[in-house]
This record gives structure tokens, C-alpha cells and sequence, in this order.
């Protein structure tokens, strides 16, 4: 039987065209927030998920599990992987599409175990578009970009606007959190990349 029981993306879509400033293949992705239990360096148990951007409308994400992603002893827990997911997915939707957006429904296929110490390599597709919604899917591979897949994920994000963060967020982290970004385009500057969203 298969696991997918539903097409996927499961409305008409348009192809997802990324951003034309959006960072080119073989870009590191930086932090997003630094209390991000997905990315941040500051979250001490966090997953520290890496991404850099792939060919085509593509990115590649990795995150090693600890002792502290546990579920079973020596295995990963579902809910944390399920975390690297959309940490991954919303990566790609947020850095190519360069439009704000949150996740409205995440779906996860667990086909193998996680051990402890292991890496997955976290493959993010665009998938389409539809209005607001920006459907994306991921393959999660263990311990090399072309090993077993261990996790597969589907999500829809919604589009929203800036004040969804300052009318349900914590204003104080998110005057950190611009913070971080001038930092982030002070540093780019110096590279001499483009930076305008
Ligand atoms: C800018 C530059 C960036 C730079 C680079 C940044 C990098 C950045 C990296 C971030 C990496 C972190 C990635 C973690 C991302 C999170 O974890 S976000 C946190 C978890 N998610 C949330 O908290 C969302 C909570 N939910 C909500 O706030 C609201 O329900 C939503 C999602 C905004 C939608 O509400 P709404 O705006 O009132 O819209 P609504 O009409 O309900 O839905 C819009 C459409 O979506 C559909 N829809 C909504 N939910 C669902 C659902 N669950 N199932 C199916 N359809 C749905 C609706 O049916 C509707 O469809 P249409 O009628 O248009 O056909």
C-alpha cells in the first residue's frame, strides 16, 4: 500500500518561480533567528540545521541527532524530526520565494529509524503555487545526500503579512531578530553580494 494517499500538491498549482533576488545555487543559508529551535545557535538543544541552496528550485538542508533529540533510547524522536522538516521546507520557501510565510500543514512519512549520532540530509522541492499557498515536499536521506530515505514531508505554507509576527509574536525577540538581519546584509555588503529582498 502506499504511504501517499493523496496526490500531491492536492490543488491545481502554478509552478513556483523563485524570487529574482533569491540566492543562487551553492549559497550557504544563514541563521534565521538565533533562538530558533530549528537553526539558532543560541538554542542549546536545538537541531542547528544548516541549508544551502541547491540547482533549480532546490535545497539541501542537514541536521546530526543527539542525545538530547531523543525519543527512544538511541532513536531520534518523531516530533523533533517532523521540527527538521519544517525547518528545511520553510527554509526553502522563505529564502527562494523571499515572501513571509508560516506552515499551515505538515505532513511526515517515517520509514526508517534515526540512531543517535546520525545525519539526514534533507532534500527541499518547490512544488507549486496556488494564491497564498506555496506547497513544498522533502526527503530526508541517512548519513549521506544519496543514502536510504528515512523521513519524507509534505507542507502547505501560507503566504501572511509582516504584522502576523508582531501581532502574535514576541516584539522583543523580533527587535533581536532585525537585528540579526541588518548584521546579516552589514556582512553581505562586505561580500559584495546583492541584498535587496
Ligand atoms: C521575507 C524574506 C525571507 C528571508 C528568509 C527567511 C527564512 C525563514 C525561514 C523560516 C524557517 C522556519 C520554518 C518554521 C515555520 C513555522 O513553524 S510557522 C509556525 C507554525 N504555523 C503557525 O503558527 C500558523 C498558525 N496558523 C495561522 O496563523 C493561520 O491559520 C494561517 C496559516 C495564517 C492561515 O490563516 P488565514 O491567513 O486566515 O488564511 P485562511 O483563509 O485560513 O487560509 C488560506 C488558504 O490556506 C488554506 N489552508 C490554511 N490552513 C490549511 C490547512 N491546514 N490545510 C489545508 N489548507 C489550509 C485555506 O483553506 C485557504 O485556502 P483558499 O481558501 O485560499 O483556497
Amino acid at each position: 500500500m502506499s504511504r501517499v494517499s493523496q496526490p500531491w500538491p492536492p490543488v491545481a498549482v502554478e509552478p513556483a518561480v523563485p524570487h529574482p533576488k533569491a540566492p543562487v545555487a551553492g549559497t550557504e543559508l544563514g541563521v534565521h533567528f538565533n533562538e530558533c529551535f530549528g537553526c539558532g545557535d543560541e538554542a542549546d538543544a536545538g537541531l542547528h540545521l544548516r541549508s544551502t541552496v541547491g540547482e533549480g528550485q532546490v535545497v539541501h538542508s542537514r541536521f546530526t541527532v543527539t542525545a538530547a533529540h531523543q525519543g527512544a533510547p538511541g532513536l531520534a524522536h518523531g516530533g523533533l524530526l517532523a521540527c527538521a522538516f519544517d525547518e528545511a521546507l520553510g527554509s526553502a520557501v522563505g529564502n527562494l520565494m523571499r515572501r513571509p510565510a508560516v506552515t499551515g500543514k505538515l505532513e511526515t512519512d517515517f520509514r526508517r529509524p534515526v540512531p543517535v549520532g546520525s545525519t539526514l540530509f534533507i532534500e527541499t522541492r518547490l512544488d507549486g503555487v496556488a494564491g497564498r499557498k506555496i506547497y513544498v515536499s522533502a526527503d530526508g536521506h541517512l548519513d549521506a545526500a544519496d543514502g536510504p530515505i528515512a523521513v519524507s514531508a509534505r507542507a502547505l505554507f501560507i503566504v501572511v503579512a509582516f504584522d502576523h509576527f508582531s501581532t502574535h509574536g514576541d516584539p522583543e525577540a523580533l527587535e533581536k531578530l532585525a537585528a540579526q538581519h541588518e548584521k546579516n546584509q552589514r556582512e553581505r555588503e562586505e561580500r559584495g553580494w546583492e541584498i535587496n529582498p
